[in-house]
């Protein structure tokens, strides 16, 4: 027999080659006399027809779908056959035959979740992995040839970094208390005092109570810190780091992004630089839409759906009041009412993807901003120690690459981007 070759460059050798696939039984009919038997692997299906004259005849008609098998024969044309040619079956070995598979093409939402260790094999859900992995990838390129250095931070906290409501508590082995970290951003800081340009992509893990189709309860956060910088400097980096992500799924996913049936225009558009608004215009934009929203609000997914309608590419909304954003954000020191903060929304709906600004440098105005926020400064000491030894104007961002996927794929939900989301009401399989 031949060695066996992945699907995707089989179905592009000659029609007569002889040809080995395997792979997992995606369909499997008859027709008549002839067992027609549809294989996947990770890079495609291919059709194959066995004949009662084919020794592997009497198997293919046996065979069950999601089966692992080995096929071989000759391959020829016919436009019928996904990919434009089959393999005219001779022989099929069974390596493991499946019992009855469960999901069937009418399955419910809910019952895929349930079933999710099996679901992740759909074409869809292959498409969105490997696009997921593409964006990771990119993320790594762009940070490493950028001057940025990988590290790696705690996932058991003391203290909280965005609001003490979505805090993950954990009884630790000395029988103390910490919590599961909503972000790594406090740790970055303390980084930047030898690397001065660093990033890391981990989970975060987030209480959130409120059933979105963007919130998971623990996600994957992309976060990075530049010291010497301040907010344009930062936005900068964000925008160059989201077009080359963007770019390089354009590159790489063609064919995932056509199976998704994406459309591409959106994301065509997607080079620096991203539009500014300031906070003050995006209530004026959603007053004259006739939302019910006054200055000091916090904007939620109806109000950053309404201003997206207004761009046809990633935008940068800065200048978020005081009260709207966690208490490291820097006041701007020309209308201490507003914060040197910025999210970036993504078009199409999808809203934010990234939170990030300018950070207090000064150990008395960062002390001042604790205690105005009602939080104990004795829970944040390390983190006023980064501005008693040598402080330095500094910002950072942090980065969902599950809402980053969800977007870039066109998929209507966030659970759809990641193997196994972990939501309000799910922590199984
Ligand atoms: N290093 C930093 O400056 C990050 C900063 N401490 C931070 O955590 N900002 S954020 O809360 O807006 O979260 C950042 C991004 O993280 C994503 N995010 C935030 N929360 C979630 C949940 N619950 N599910 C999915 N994705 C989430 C979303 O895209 C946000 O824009
Ligand atoms: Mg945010």
């Amino acid at each position: 027999s031949t060695a066996v070759k992945p699907i995707r460059e089989a179905l592009r050798l000659p029609a007569g080659s002889q040809v080995t696939v395997r792979g997992w039984v995606y369909r499997r009919r008859d027709l008549g006399d002839k067992a027609f038997v549809v294989v996947r692997d990770s890079t495609g299906i291919i059709q194959a027809v066995f004949t009662p004259e084919s020794p592997g005849h009497a198997l293919a008609r046996k065979v069950t779908v999601e089966s692992s098998v080995i096929v071989g024969g000759a391959l020829r044309e016919d436009p019928r056959a996904p990919g434009g040619k089959e393999i005219a079956g001779r022989n099929i070995e069974i390596v493991g035959l499946a019992e009855n598979f469960p999901i069937r093409r009418d399955a419910s939402r809910e019952f895929l979740l349930e079933v999710r260790h099996l679901a992740v094999r759909s074409r869809k859900m292959t498409a969105v992995l490997k696009l997921r992995s593409t964006v990771f990838e990119a993320l790594h390129e762009w940070f490493r040839s950028n001057g940025f250095y990988e590290v790696h931070c705690p996932m058991f906290i003391s203290a909280a970094v965005e609001g003490g409501a979505t805090l993950f508590p954990v009884k630790y082995v000395d029988g103390s208390t910490v919590y599961l970290t909503q972000s790594s951003q406090f740790y970055l800081e303390a980084l930047i005092y030898s690397l001065e340009k660093v990033y890391t992509v981990a989970p975060s893990f987030r209480a959130e109570k409120s059933r979105t189709r963007r919130h998971l309860t623990e996600f994957w956060h992309a976060e990075a810190e530049v010291a010497w910088t301040g907010l344009e400097g930062i936005l900068k980096v964000e925008e160059e780091l989201v077009s080359h992500i963007v770019r390089r799924v354009l590159e790489k996913n063609r064919e995932e992004l056509e199976l998704l049936g994406r459309n591409l225009e959106p994301l065509k558009n997607v080079e620096p630089p991203f539009p500014r608004i300031s906070y003050d215009k995006a209530i004026e934009i959603l007053q004259g839409k006739g939302l019910n929203v006054k200055w000091g609000d916090d904007l939620g997914a109806d109000e950053e759906r309404a201003l997206t309608e207004e761009f046809d590419k990633p935008f940068f909304l800065y200048g978020f009041p005081v009260g709207v954003k966690a208490f490291y954000h820097k006041n701007d020191p020309s209308r201490p009412e507003v914060t040197l903060s910025a999210d970036l929304l993504a078009p199409e709906g999808y809203g934010e993807i990234i939170g990030g600004g300018e950070r207090i440098e000064k150990l008395e105005e960062l002390l001042d901003k604790i205690k105005q926020f009602g939080l104990n400064p004795s829970d944040y000491e390390w983190y006023l120690d980064l501005r008693r030894y040598g402080t330095v104007p500094h910002a950072g961002f942090g980065l969902g690459m599950d809402r980053l996927v969800t977007w870039i794929a066109g998929l209507d939900h966030i659970v759809d981007s990641i193997p196994f989301p972990r939501t309000v009401t799910r922590t199984y399989p």
